[in-house]
């Protein structure tokens, strides 16, 4: 069996100096960046472009006419948007067959921070096993947890852990971590004994950004963020073309 290695970063500032261009980067913002996108691509969006300010947003709609712009700012909807940063704003009947511009606080500079890679996957709990089943056969993976505005987020930390926990089952003496994996491993064996749909819902809900989304209202995306394997889709950031898509439905 060829030795794996697995290196999370808890947040982008964590990377130092990691190189990634030998490797494929995974990129976690549970609530709410990563599992809006996993509902926009599987519900089918022809792709999501992530934009790191709300301007370059708005400059690249000039350009994409038929594109929706959705996205946040302090975990509301921006003036003039489409669309929000909630995974239920983004159903088939709303998102079927159009560009998305999307730009959110935390997890759209996660995956500015990880465009060395050779190739970019986008994870949620809602994707878990699909994603793991994608990573089994890549030796060298990074997974970059976006945080919160620059602090380590609970929620984004039991994802990274329990795709450590599961790529290393049955692989105990042929796969390298970095500390931060291990640490986020421990916290996913620590939680998830006993763990049902609900009571992951309630640790993301005391998470600092469960805290966050509470704040404004929106508990109802908590629920949804902590619905496991909801999909099969593994949302893929082109880092040419700056676009996720799902790779089944690949266009020219
Ligand atoms: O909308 C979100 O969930 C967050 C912003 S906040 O923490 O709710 O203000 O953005 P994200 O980039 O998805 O972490
Ligand atoms: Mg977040």
């Amino acid at each position: 069996m060829k030795t794996k290695r697995i290196d999370v970063y808890l947040l982008p500032a964590l990377m130092g100096e990691a190189d990634l261009s030998q490797g494929v980067a995974v990129v976690i913002d549970v609530l709410r960046a990563t599992t809006t996108i996993v509902h926009a691509v599987a519900n089918g969006a022809d792709y999501v472009m992530p934009q790191l300010t709300i301007e370059e947003a708005r400059e690249q709609k000039t350009q994409l006419p038929t594109a929706l712009l959705g996205g946040e700012r302090g975990g509301q909807k921006i003036e003039g948007f489409d669309l929000g940063n909630s995974p239920a704003e983004y159903p088939a009947q709303r998102v079927k067959g159009r560009p998305i511009i999307f730009t959110t606080t935390n997890g759209t500079k996660a995956m500015q921070a990880c465009k060395s890679a050779r190739d970019i996957f986008i994870a949620a709990f809602v994707n878990l096993t699909a994603l793991c089943n994608e990573l089994a056969e890549h030796e060298h993976i990074h997974i970059v947890c976006a945080g919160t505005e620059g602090e380590i987020t609970r929620e984004d930390v039991l994802l990274a852990g329990a795709i450590v926990d599961h790529l290393s089952l049955g692989r105990l003496e042929s796969i390298e971590l970095n500390d931060q994996a291990q640490i986020a491993a421990d916290a996913w064996r620590e939680a998830k004994t006993g763990l049902t749909m609900s009571t992951l819902a309630e640790r993301l809900k005391r998470s600092r950004g469960g805290r966050n989304v509470l704040r404004i209202g929106l508990e109802a995306d908590i629920e949804i963020a902590a619905t496991l394997d909801k999909f099969d889709v593994v949302p893929h950031l082109d880092t040419t073309s700056w676009k996720i898509r799902d790779p089944r439905n690949r266009t020219p």
